[in-house]
This record gives structure tokens, sequence and C-alpha cells, in this order.
């Protein structure tokens, strides 16, 4: 008798978890991020009069294809993530949603992100979406089971929706549209090495031949964390370089600031190569990149 009731609540508490396992498809916490970046990327590029419908559009179309480059990713690595702990639980590999309809669903995102891209900000916006989704999903996904050089492809598609952000408002890349994707290509080095060692096991366990991985004493994922975090402290120093004449020095003395904590932070890292300093290394690439940006905000628009 009571059947129906229990029935209806079963039903309901199946929907609910069945919407939170597509909406754990898209990797909702790195894209809450990157939509940050995008955001700020189309702020920077309006020289201080931003077009507030326009940026709107860039951070929904953006969101829609990144979500659905996330799905694709975890069709085509189920076999990967069913062997990792860190992701044997996700929805596909635990069978909680199935292949087919994770792609379905990725396909659906895909086709109206690119769709609502072309229809509000224009073709480059667009086409660089569907070229990043590509590089993601059919470069990156299966490079990982090749080569550790695949970090690097992975940070291009990473970096490259700052330019969808910026081409949506405006269509000259300029010195510092090249600066922000640089800050954001050359972040994820020390940010994902971190990550790689921590999970160098688990990725092992997947066949995934990280920096880590491939060099068990974690040299490697040490250098490339160093390089990069270098790298990133010049690049981030470039916008407030702007006219010769003027530079802003605020911006600039801030950004060699923030440039030396993730170098400290990489190099105890590379020295140590322990799990303590790569956690501290994560959790500095997290604090970094947020303050880094809110930087570039307060840049006065003239430079
Ligand atoms: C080569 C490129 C990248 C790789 C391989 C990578 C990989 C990862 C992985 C595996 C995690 C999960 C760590 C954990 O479970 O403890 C993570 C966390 C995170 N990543 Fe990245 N990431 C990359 C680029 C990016 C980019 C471009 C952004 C955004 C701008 C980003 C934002 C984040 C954030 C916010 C977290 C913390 C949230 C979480 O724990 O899921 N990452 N990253
Ligand atoms: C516009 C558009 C298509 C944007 C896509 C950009 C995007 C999602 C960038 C994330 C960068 C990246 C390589 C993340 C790690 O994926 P992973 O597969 O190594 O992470 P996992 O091991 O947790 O699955």
């Amino acid at each position: 008798m009571s059947s129906g009731p229990a029935t209806l609540t079963d039903r309901k508490a199946r929907v609910k978890q069945q919407m939170s396992d597509y909406l754990e498809l898209t990797k909702p916490k790195i894209a809450v991020l990157l939509l940050v970046c995008v955001a700020i990327a189309a702020y920077c590029a309006s020289n201080g009069q931003p077009d507030v419908a326009r940026l709107i559009h860039v951070i929904v179309g953006t969101a829609l294809v990144a979500a659905s480059s996330c799905v694709w990713n975890q069709c085509l690595e189920v076999h990967a993530d069913r062997r990792m702990n860190r992701t044997a639980q996700r929805p596909i590999p635990s069978g909680r949603l199935s292949r087919y309809a994770s792609a379905l669903f990725g396909t659906l995102l895909g086709s109206v992100g690119i769709s609502y891209l072309l229809a509000t900000v224009g073709v480059m916006p667009a086409l660089i979406g569907a070229l990043t989704w590509i590089l993601y999903v059919f470069i990156y996904t299966p490079m990982k089971q090749v080569t550790p050089w695949n970090t690097t492809v992975g940070a291009i598609a990473g970096a490259l929706p700052m330019l969808m952000g910026w081409l949506a408002v405006n269509p000259v890349l300029d010195l510092r549209a090249v600066a922000l994707f640089a800050i954001l290509f050359f972040w994820q080095f020390p940010h994902f090495m971190a990550i790689a060692w921590l999970y160098r096991e688990d990725y092992a366990q997947g066949g995934m031949k990280m920096w880590s991985v491939v060099d068990g004493s974690g040299t490697k994922a040490g250098i490339q964390a160093v390089s990069g975090a270098m790298a990133l402290l010049l690049v981030s120093v470039v916008p407030g370089i702007g006219q010769i004449a003027t530079p802003n020095v605020f911006y600039m003395l801030l950004s060699l600031l923030g440039g030396v904590f993730m170098l400290v932070a990489s190099w105890r890292f590379f020295t140590s190569r322990d799990d303590k300093t790569a956690r501290q290394l994560l959790f500095a690439s997290l604090i970094y990149l947020p303050c880094q940006l809110a930087l570039l905000v307060i840049l006065p628009s003239s430079v």
C-alpha cells in the first residue's frame, strides 16, 4: 500500500542523483576558474568599457563548450578512469551513467555552445572554441597514454579560452592578449606537476604517462614546475609594461611578488619532491591565479 509514495520518493532521488551525475561530468570546479579567466580576458580586451551582454554571452558559450569537452574526455577515458582511485567513482566508470547517454549529452552541450558563440560573439571565439575542444578531446586525451608531453598540449587547451574571451570583445590580439594566454599556459605547469606527483601511483595504474610516472624520482616533474613558474613570473609582468613611457609599476611589483611566491613553492617541490611540498604547490597555484587575475582587473585600462 505504501509502495506508491515510496516509489515516487525513489524516483525523485534517482532523478536528483542523475542530475548531479551529469553536472559532475562537466567538471564544474575547473570550469568556474576557467570562466573567471574568460571574463577577465574579455574585460581587459574592452579597455575599461565592458560590453556586459557580450561578456555574458562569451561566458555562457565557453561554459557549454568546455562542459562538452569534459564530458567527452570522460567518455574516452572510461577504462583508465576505472583503474584510478581518484576517478573510479566518476559517473561513467562507476556505471551510474552510460557512455552512450553521456556522449549524447556532451554532443548536445557542444553543438549548442558553438552555435551560441557563433550567434552571439562571432566566428573567431566559436572557431577557437571548436579548436580547443578538438585539442582537448581528440589530441590531449589519447596523448596521456603515450607521452608526458601531453601536459604541454593540455596546457594549450587550458589557456586558449583566454583568447575566446578576448576575441569576443576585441578583434585585435595585442601583446596583452598574448600575455594573458601565456599566464594561463605557464601557470598550468606548477599547478599540474603538483597534482601529477600527488597522484603518481594512480596515474601509473591508469597507464597515464605523466612526468611523475616516467621519472619516479620526481626530478623531471620538478623541472617542469620550476621552468613553468619562471616563465610565469616573466610573462605576468608584461601587461604592466604597456606604453614604455608609463609602465604600471604597482602592477609589475605585485606580479613579481606573486611570481616569486609561485617560484618558491615550485622550487621547494623540486628540491624535496614529497607530498607535503606538492600539496603546498597545488594550494599556492589555486591562490595565485585568482590574485593575479584580480590584479589584471585593477590594472588601468590605458595600458
Ligand atoms: C594541463 C592542464 C591541467 C591539468 C592536467 C589539470 C588537472 C587537474 C586535476 C587532475 C585536478 C584535480 C586534483 C584533485 O582531485 O585533487 C585539478 C584541480 C583543479 N584545477 Fe586543474 N588541470 C589543468 C588545468 C587547469 C585550468 C586551465 C584550470 C582553470 C583555469 C584549472 C583549475 C583547477 C581547479 C580550480 C582545481 C581545483 C578543483 C578540484 O579539486 O577539482 N586547472 N586540475
Ligand atoms: C572551450 C573549451 C573546449 C575548453 C576546454 C578547456 C579545458 C576543460 C581545460 C582544462 C585543462 C585540462 C587539460 C584539464 C585536465 O584534464 P584531465 O583530463 O587531465 O583531468 P582528469 O584526469 O581529472 O580527467
